[in-house]
């Protein structure tokens, strides 16, 4: 080993990102001009008397400016600990395999699915057969279906997956497929003039698949199938998806040799597949309780060290990806104490404008390469590398080592049938009771992203974590192609993140002196997405009001304290615009990201708080809606054109719509006032800001307006929703224009 000549050369390199000083002192600067903010509302709020308040609208308005102001401030100051020192991971395939390939450790791949009707058997089993042809040795690789939807449609495809493994794997090997998702491949290939070798494997899928599809819409598997396959017998006494026994076969397994190895001889890897048992009176903890039973059976059939977790729509996108990560797991220097290794979680059909920001680039681009500079990543669900050990709760320890040559004691001597026997058992309701399953050990229960507070977690046990994004991304998936979709997922996300704060492991207190402080920094931006609702909508709604009734709330723009004010606007545009531009974004949807930014803030969030707020005094309890993968081809055709689709009557829409509608009465007022009044426009020189914001805000909802009055296709939004937000928004500037009118003649 090259370390025993003195020379250490690491599996991994660790660089800097470039420009931090241009960073830092644009930061300073910007944090400087926010303080002179807060300076003017504060100066503001007590140097007028009563009189003056009269004019300006009153002391509560601008205790809520700055309110607004102070909140916007401290929350982006929190953002900043992931920008601060944002570093890039490099690992080194080579070194490993001249050092470890004799001795790779085994691996344990999780992909979780739910429902066969929200996430297709074909669109699994292909995530499935992607991961199986991973290039790693086949004999080290175990490959688990954990299926909550309990669906004998999914089992069916699962086996015909298996038959399909023993042509695709050894294909992929042979070729050096890449995708290795059978599907992603062959839409990639654009040659018409295509190898034998390829037309017979096409072939082969395409009749698998019409077999798959036609079960899947009769929702029935075919008779000969059943008739082939013990394995069906296990449904003879289910009663539904929540009520029935475990579930669980191996389907492919050394220790059934003859129907385990491809059409050359080789071993194909391991596969499970599992539906945990489920009874109405035990809560199953979603995601969450599926993963924790395939940690328990798992450890059993194969014990691998290292577990990747993928939800089914993540299809490998990168046969290499293991190795790479285990570069990280086994560096002799720095991989002792590495719990996981996260890659980004990529799409694969946004779009070039990316219409709902479902790319996320901000947090994948920068704010996660800030996170690894701080200790490293949060864990979000899929496309993690996990240490078995530090996900089963194990604390870390300056003396730990982690020892890969290890033998595990897997017992040899069972049979297969056996082995599945007491498998079964690990994945019963009731095995959890009075352990630490859900506490300790494994994923946390009670929490809607399971994800995120099992990570920060890991981290607070003292283990580190790596954020792996190559160009070529490791994983991709399916991101919502509506907005009510991507505005529920939110509602999720945030409200699990708000809900960690309060939680036992909150960053805010808990995660104190074990993780980094710029962590628990990051974190809390995370955690606090949901409460942003507040300060967002007061200032979508109050300036504009304000205009209406002629009463500035911001300095005029002959003011030195416009300034500060102008330097906050336009460093932070032009940041925010370099800043998606140089993650690899365009400009239309740096300007799509700003408005899905504000409907998630002024809906998602604003369920989420509320929601939460009325759990804490124990009045709801949060769910985990499953996001929608497969829609319609019309939805479908329309995302490909980036036309927002609404379709639906929606709460949250209503509360979009108004808002647009309110600042669009707003904003003609104006238009009307200048035109129509003597000095034109010069009347709004003292409301400059509030005049800019209005305008922003109608610009920004243009595709909302045609929703509502302009389009005429299935995906617009419902006309009762146009009415009743119009009658809303109305209501609510007419409201405010006879409260003036009476105050006016009161004096
Ligand atoms: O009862 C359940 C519910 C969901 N899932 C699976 O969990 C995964 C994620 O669900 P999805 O509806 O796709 O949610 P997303 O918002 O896309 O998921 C992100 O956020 C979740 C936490 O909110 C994490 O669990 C996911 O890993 C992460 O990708 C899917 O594979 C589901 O099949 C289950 O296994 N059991
Ligand atoms: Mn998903």
């Amino acid at each position: 080993m090259d370390r025993g000549r003195g020379v250490y050369s690491p599996l991994f390199e660790t660089k800097k990102g470039r420009g931090r000083l241009i960073y830092r002192l644009f930061s300073i600067s910007l944090f400087t001009a926010i303080s002179f903010i807060w300076l003017y509302r504060f100066n503001h709020i007590i140097t007028t008397n009563y009189t003056q308040q009269e004019e300006d609208g009153g002391k509560l308005v601008w205790f809520g400016m700055l309110a607004a102001e102070l909140w916007f401030g401290f929350y982006w100051f929190l953002t900043q600990a992931f920008r601060w020192n944002l570093v890039f991971r490099q690992p080194f395939k080579d070194r490993l395999s001249q050092r470890y390939e004799h001795m790779l450790p085994e691996v344990d791949i999780f992909v979780c699915t739910a429902d066969p009707e929200i996430e297709p058997p074909m669109m699994v089993i292909n995530t499935v057969l992607s991961v199986m042809a991973f290039d790693y040795p086949s004999e080290k690789l175990s490959v688990y279906l954990s299926d909550d939807g309990g669906s004998e449609i999914t089992f069916y495809a699962l086996l015909e997956a298996a038959t399909f493994a023993k042509h695709w794997l050894p294909f992929c090997k042979r070729f050096k497929v890449e995708p290795r998702s059978p599907a992603a491949y062959f839409n990639g290939i654009k040659d018409t003039n295509i190898a034998n070798e390829l037309v017979a494997i096409k072939k082969l899928y395409n009749e698998m698949e019409k077999r798959i599809e036609d079960a899947t819409k009769l929702k029935r598997v075919p008779q000969e199938a059943r008739l082939k396959h013990k394995g069906f017998s296990q449904w003879d006494s289910y009663s539904s998806k929540r009520d029935h026994d475990t579930i669980l076969q191996i389907l492919l397994h050394k220790k059934d040799h003859d129907n385990s190895k491809d059409v050359h001889g080789f071993m194909l890897p391991t596969l499970v597949y599992l539906a945990r048992e489920k009874r109405p009176q035990y809560h199953h903890n979603y995601k969450a309780g599926a993963m924790n039973s395939l940690l328990r059976v798992s450890s059993i059939i194969s014990n691998g060290k290292v577990i990747l977790n993928v939800d089914c729509d993540m299809y490998s996108n990168n046969s290499e990806s293991i190795r790479d990560s285990l570069c990280y797991f086994m560096d002799e220097e720095k991989g002792h104490e590495i719990a996981f290794v996260q890659s980004p979680q990529a799409f694969e059909n946004v779009t070039k404008n990316d219409l709902y920001a479902s790319a996320l680039l901000a947090i994948a681009e920068v704010e996660f390469h800030g996170a690894d500079g701080c200790g490293g990543p949060l864990y979000i669900g899929t496309g993690c590398f996990h240490k078995r050990e530090s996900l089963c709760g194990m604390k870390f320890s300056d003396e730990y080592r982690h020892n890969w040559k290890s033998e595990d004691n897997l017992s040899t001597e069972e049979t297969l049938h056996e082995l599945e026997e007491k498998s079964k058992g690990l994945a019963s309701c009731s095995y959890e009771e009075n352990t630490q399953w859900g506490k300790e050990m494994g994923l946390k229960y009670g929490c809607p992203v399971e994800d995120v507070i099992t990570g920060l977690s890991i981290q607070s046990n003292g283990w580190k974590s790596v954020y792996y994004n190559p160009a070529r991304k490791a994983f991709l998936g399916v991101a919502p192609t509506s907005l009510l979709q991507v505005l529920i997922q939110h509602k999720r996300w945030s409200e699990g993140d708000f809900q960690i704060l309060f939680s036992k492991y909150s960053p805010a207190w808990y995660a104190f002196g074990k993780i980094n402080l710029s962590l628990q920094m990051g974190y809390c931006a995370y955690c606090l997405w949901a409460p942003n609702c507040l300060a967002t909508l007061f200032y979508s709604i109050i300036p504009s009001l304000y205009l209406l009734k002629g009463i500035p709330l911001f300095p005029k723009i002959s003011s030195p304290w416009f300034i500060p004010f102008a330097y906050v606007i336009i460093g932070e545009t032009i940041y925010s615009l370099l800043e998606f531009m140089l993650s690899g974004g365009t400009f239309e949807g740096w300007w799509n990201d700003l408005r899905i930014w504000l409907y998630k803030r002024t809906s998602s969030y604003l369920y989420a708080f509320s929601d939460t707020i009325l759990k804490l005094f124990g009045f709801s309890d949060s769910l985990f809606t499953i996001t929608a993968k497969v829609s319609e081809e019309e939805v479908v055709e329309r995302h490909e054109k980036e036309i927002m689709e609404f379709g639906t009557s929606s709460p949250m829409f209503t509360i979009l719509a108004t808002l647009a509608l309110f600042n669009l009465f707003c904003f003609l007022n104006v238009l009307k006032n200048a035109i129509l009044r003597d000095g034109g426009f010069g009347a709004y020189e003292k409301m400059g800001l509030q005049v800019i914001l209005c305008g922003f805000l109608v610009l920004i909802n243009l595709p909302l307006y045609q929703g509502l009055f302009l389009r005429k296709d299935s995906g617009k939004l419902p006309s009762s929703l146009a009415m009743k937000s119009t009658t809303l928004a109305l209501a609510l500037v007419l409201s405010f224009t006879f409260n003036l009118y009476d105050k006016k003649k009161d004096l």
